[in-house]
């Protein structure tokens, strides 16, 4: 679905999203425990990001977009969308959303899909090949395969040219090749400086397109940073050298407050570290060690160290 309106005016200076403290309880069904849905969530997104908000089911992800995108009235805390109330954002033209279903005429082609929406706008042309849809124009929407018709929701959410796009797990239920061609459309957009900002639980979905990924549970930020960070935070890294055995070395090395877990297979040595640097540095200064790797580890691992959930 697209929500447009009006030009798009370009705001520089101020951030895509800045939220403060905010909040947002659902009633209980049937006079249980209310829902706390958000908790006091703080978060500041630049011009140009590409953020993945990733998190197990539930987390609050999509209560947390809804309330960026104005569908959802905060119980506490403050929004501001390019600069402005989310309302306002949106009526400028200066963001977008792509859900997962609803919002396509299966009748109409995706050609005139566009139409529809590009007489306001005059950009179709342009649109359909950055969404890679060009050569879908005369297909029936109803003959679109599930990837096809999100590529084509990803068209009309650029109509506008938003400075934004939020989508909310828009590749859930698509099969592989689906969501590769849809996340080459987002990735190829995202580096004109588009911001861009997609809740997913696909963790590899988040690693392969932000640059900054936001870890939600339980409706609060419990990890954000660059893919390769939030890797590193959760289980710090793993440095590998080959090291001959010598008592005292192997026991200044466990007793560093930044080792976590050390195991000697013969000459190589497997050391878990919070500060790599730190301990790269000391190997190769101040003992023998040579061959020196260092592994982060898997994002997989870090969603579950910090969530407690699986990954799905
Ligand atoms: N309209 C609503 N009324 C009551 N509870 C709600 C409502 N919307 C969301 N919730 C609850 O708020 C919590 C957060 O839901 P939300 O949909 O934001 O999570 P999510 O991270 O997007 O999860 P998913 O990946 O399953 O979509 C959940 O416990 C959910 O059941």
């Amino acid at each position: 679905m697209t929500t447009t309106s009006g030009s798009t005016t370009r705001l520089t200076g101020t951030p895509a999203v800045h939220v403060s403290g905010l909040v947002k309880t659902f009633p209980a069904p049937r006079g249980g425990t209310p829902i706390e849905a958000v908790r006091g969530v703080d978060l500041h997104i630049e011009r140009g990001e590409v953020v993945a908000l990733l998190g197990p089911n539930g987390a609050g992800k999509t209560t947390l977009l809804d309330m960026v995108l104005g569908f959802t009235e905060p119980d506490a805390g403050t929004l501001a969308v390019l600069g402005d109330a989310p309302a306002e954002a949106i009526a400028r033209g200066g963001v977008s959303s792509v859900m997962q279903t609803g919002g396509l005429l299966p009748l109409l082609t995706v050609g005139e899909t566009l139409d529809m929406v590009a007489d306001l706008y005059g950009r179709r042309d342009a649109v359909a090949r950055r969404a890679g849809v060009a050569s879908l124009l005369r297909r029936r929407v109803s003959k679109c395969s599930g990837g096809e018709q999100q590529r084509l929701r990803f068209a009309l959410a650029l109509l506008p040219d938003p400075e934004l796009l939020l989508l909310d797990e828009p590749t859930t239920g698509l099969d592989v090749s689906g969501r590769r061609a849809f996340w080459d459309a987002i990735r190829a957009d995202a580096d004109s400086g588009r911001t861009i900002v997609f809740a997913t639980h696909y963790l590899a979905e988040a690693d392969d397109i932000a640059d900054r990924i936001v870890l939600l549970s339980g409706g609060r930020i419990v990890a954000d940073g660059t893919p390769a960070r939030i890797k590193g935070t959760a289980l710090g890294r793993v440095v590998r050298v080959t090291l001959p055995a010598d008592d005292s070395t192997d026991a200044a090395l466990r007793e560093r407050p930044d080792v976590t877990a050390w195991e000697r297979h013969g000459d190589v040595v497997e050391i878990r570290t919070s500060d790599s640097d730190a301990l790269a540095r000391h190997l190769l200064t101040h003992t023998g060690a040579r061959d020196l790797e260092v592994t982060s580890t898997a994002l997989d691992d870090a969603f579950v160290a910090l969530t407690g959930s699986d990954p799905s």
